[in-house]
């Protein structure tokens, strides 16, 4: 019965938009993960239907003591009506669904029979479209091999140096991030052998900009701070830039993602990252352990709302109204905003990268602009720096009219938002 609490709860911290599913899932225990992580999928599928079902049948009403929640009964009732059966002994909680066995199985098929599905499967919601229009990135871990040899062995194993979007095993480099490969949206690597050693990432080209951007020295005396760093992507892409040298100081408050961090660099090989399960506000930029510090990567939390996965739009129908949304942002743009001041307090940062996984400009170009605004970006002296150091091939320059008047702003580039 554990398997269904562990599922339910993380029903929970979805709702309350805790994390992407992606991440929030990749936080569950080691133990049953998969099937854990299965269930909850299907469930959201289905979650309307189930939810009307068990509305219908009223489930919760009739048996409050022992099913607590609406995310308990929507796991149970998704493997009565939908999976094998409840997997579980006989306990009371199984006990007070089987009571109402019949009573859902005839709510389920009335609702088959008013949307008119002929199969379970066509009462599923289906994916987002857009996730057949973005290539699947694999960023080469340049620390193990380098991105001729990973074409050579991609090669040998069938694949094709061409468009990724010409046939399943075309892929191509990328013409912005060095080391990026591209494939065609529907290959799977996650159980591929190079990923599990570490030699391939797997990484949006997106959340490649900010490592590219900041674009750390290699040599012995480069000292940097990722000071948001789990999962560890951005972490693991600056340190092979650094090409193992110098030091990595790698901040990450979450003992959870810490672990998933520390697991993660040392699959990728980065010998010159100190990761340190510690809050990067708490951090006293005066500490001499930190004054060689010269580049900084800001890659705070924030809403994801620009993130695209074949998951998340199961999420879709339970965005909050507008007024809570703003609020939410509100709050996320001013801990953003703290985190960027904070760096600046480093005596000797010299590059400052931010970057968000969100398309909205309260957490974007809002965060720039009063970051611009503020006492410490006068005290470092840091202004916006201009096109020709942010990516000068790429087109777009995230969103000027947001920017208001950067009157501090030394160059006259719009910033290009990257994350
Ligand atoms: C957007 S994620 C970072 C993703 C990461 N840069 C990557 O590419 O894999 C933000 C991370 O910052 C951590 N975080 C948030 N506030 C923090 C703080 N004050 N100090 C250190 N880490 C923090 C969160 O726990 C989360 O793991």
């Amino acid at each position: 019965m554990n398997f269904y609490f562990e599922a339910a709860k993380t029903l929970d911290r979805l709702e309350a938009k805790r994390g992407s599913i992606k991440s929030v899932l990749a936080t569950l225990p080691e133990k049953d993960r998969k099937r854990t992580a299965a269930l909850v999928i299907e469930t959201l599928k289905y979650k309307d239907v189930l939810s009307e079902v068990i509305e219908q049948a009223k489930l919760l009403k009739e048996e409050k003591k022992k099913i607590t929640s609406l995310n308990l009964a929507l796991v149970l009732v998704h493997d009565l009506l939908l999976s094998k059966g409840i997997q579980a002994g006989d306990g009371p909680v199984k006990q007070a669904i089987l009571r109402h066995k019949t009573r859902l199985h005839g709510e389920f098929q009335k609702i088959k029979i008013k949307r008119g599905a002929q199969s379970n499967a066509e009462l599923a919601k289906t994916g987002d479209q857009r996730t057949a229009l973005i290539p699947r990135y694999v960023r080469v871990n340049t620390l193990v091999w380098s991105t001729d040899e990973a074409v050579k062995s991609l090669i040998t194993r069938g694949f094709t140096a061409s468009s990724p979007f010409d046939s399943i095993n075309g892929f191509a480099i990328d013409e912005h991030i060095p080391d990026l490969l591209s494939f065609s949206p529907q290959t799977a690597f996650h159980e591929d052998s190079l990923y599990k050693a570490g030699k391939i990432i797997l990484q949006d080209k997106a959340s490649c900009f900010p490592a590219a951007v900041l674009a750390p020295p290699a040599s012995d005396d480069s000292f940097v701070i990722d000071a948001t760093s789990a999962p560890g992507n951005k972490t693991s892409h600056l340190s092979a830039l650094m090409k193992n040298k110098g030091k990595l100081f790698a901040f990450e408050r979450d003992k959870k993602r810490f672990v998933t961090l520390t697991a993660m660099l040392s699959r990728a090989g980065c010998k010159n990252v100190e990761p340190l399960n510690v809050d990067f506000l708490t951090v006293d930029p005066l500490d001499p352990k930190y004054n060689r510090v010269t580049h900084i990567l800001l890659d705070p939390s924030c809403s994801g709302s620009g993130i695209v996965n074949r998951l998340d739009h199961l999420l879709e129908t339970e965005i909050e109204d507008d007024g809570d949304q703003e609020d939410r942002l509100k709050r996320l743009a001013a801990f953003q905003l703290l985190m960027v001041k904070h760096a600046m307090k480093f005596p000797g940062a010299q590059k400052i990268v931010y970057s968000t996984c969100s398309i909205h400009a309260t957490e974007n170009e809002h965060v720039v602009r009063d970051t611009l605004n503020s006492d410490e970006a006068q005290a470092g002296r840091f202004y916006l720096a201009g096109r020709n150091e942010v990516l000068p091939q790429w087109h777009r320059r995230g969103l000027p009219d947001e920017l208001e008047h950067p009157s501090k702003v030394v160059s006259p580039e719009i910033p290009s938002h990257v994350g």
